[in-house]
């Protein structure tokens, strides 16, 4: 039997449940999720070995109309993850119909001639005629390789996506160590299991203002040591975050205590500090030291 492998991209738009299906498709939390739309922030992959093959999934930022330097860096980062795939999962919240947002990324993947899914998520959410309905107005659109009701968060439907998918990839050899769960290392994971926490506990504008920095890790035989930076863009955010008696960052410090010890399976000690780096989603010397811009500046936006 032939070993097959290959780059799926997960795409579409904010909130869709991109990363929920790429956690539910490892049966891993690979990619920190929240009910609120732009969570992810960096193309990230998650890796299925299996005897039969090998699945590069990459998780994407959802694409929207950019207001500053970042959120076009993030579209980018997606665009080039969907040029570079060999089948890409269009994920939708089969719950709302199709809508401007969606047209442009329509465009994307006609242009790109590489086999697209659609997948019809959050179908635990709706009944059949309403699904009917959607799955309708989205094949009037375009001529999907594959359609695909599931629920990512019920994890329904996700053994035959993955059959099928392995229909589409090529003869090919393992890209990664079969140990390998994802291209992202202990530090990124970390940090964003901290920003995570930020995002669940704060609301309106300071969600889209925080990127999280690890400054130190020490770790021991029985406890881990980290020291974190929680950096917004003003004054009044770094204010809510501390929150009243500090109220605010000691819930989230407790909570991503909570988790991180669950992951290391020890002891955990984590120091937050909040830094203001006035509209640093529009610095791109920021977003570098920050980690989101990856990728080279070539594709166009
Ligand atoms: N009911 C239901 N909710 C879901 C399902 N999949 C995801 N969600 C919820 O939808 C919200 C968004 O999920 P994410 O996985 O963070 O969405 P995303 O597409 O990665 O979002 P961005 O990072 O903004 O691009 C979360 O609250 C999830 O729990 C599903 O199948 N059913």
């Amino acid at each position: 039997m032939s070993y097959k492998s290959g780059f799926i991209a997960i795409i579409g738009r904010p909130n869709a449940g991109k990363s929920t299906l790429l956690n539910a498709l490892l049966n891993e939390k690979i990619a920190i999720t929240t009910p609120k739309p732009q969570t992810t922030r960096n193309n990230i992959s998650g890796i299925l070995t299996r005897e039969d093959a090998q699945f590069i999934f990459t998780d994407t930022p959802g694409i929207h109309k950019p207001k500053h330097e970042l959120g076009k860096t993030l579209n980018r980062n997606a665009y080039t993850a969907i040029a570079e795939a060999d089948v890409n999962f269009w994920v939708v919240d089969a719950t709302q119909s199709f809508g401007s947002g969606d047209e442009f990324l329509l465009e994307k993947i006609k242009k790109s001639h590489i086999p697209c899914f659609l997948i019809l998520n959050k179908i635990d959410l709706l009944d059949k005629e309403k699904l009917i309905r959607t799955l309708q107005q989205w094949q009037e659109r375009h001529t999907f390789a594959e359609i695909f009701p599931v629920s990512a968060l019920q994890k329904d439907n996700l053994n035959d996506l993955l059959e099928v998918t392995k229909g589409y990839l090529e003869e090919g050899p393992k890209f990664f160590p079969d140990e390998m769960v994802s291209d992202h290392g202990e530090q990124f994971q970390i940090a964003e299991i901290i920003r995570e926490k930020v995002l669940y506990k704060t609301n309106e504008e300071v969600p889209h203002s925080v990127a999280v920095v690890i400054e130190r890790k020490e770790e021991t035989a029985t406890a881990v040591f980290l020291q974190a930076l929680i950096v917004v863009e003003r004054t009044s955010q770094k204010a809510i975050l501390i929150g009243k008696q500090a109220a605010m960052i000691r819930s989230i410090r407790l909570a991503a205590q909570k988790e991180l010890k669950e992951k290391f399976h020890k002891k955990v000690e984590l120091e937050l500090y909040v830094r203001v780096e006035k509209n640093w989603r529009n610095r791109s010397n920021k977003l570098q030291q920050f980690g989101y811009l990856e990728l080279e500046d070539t594709h166009e936006g």
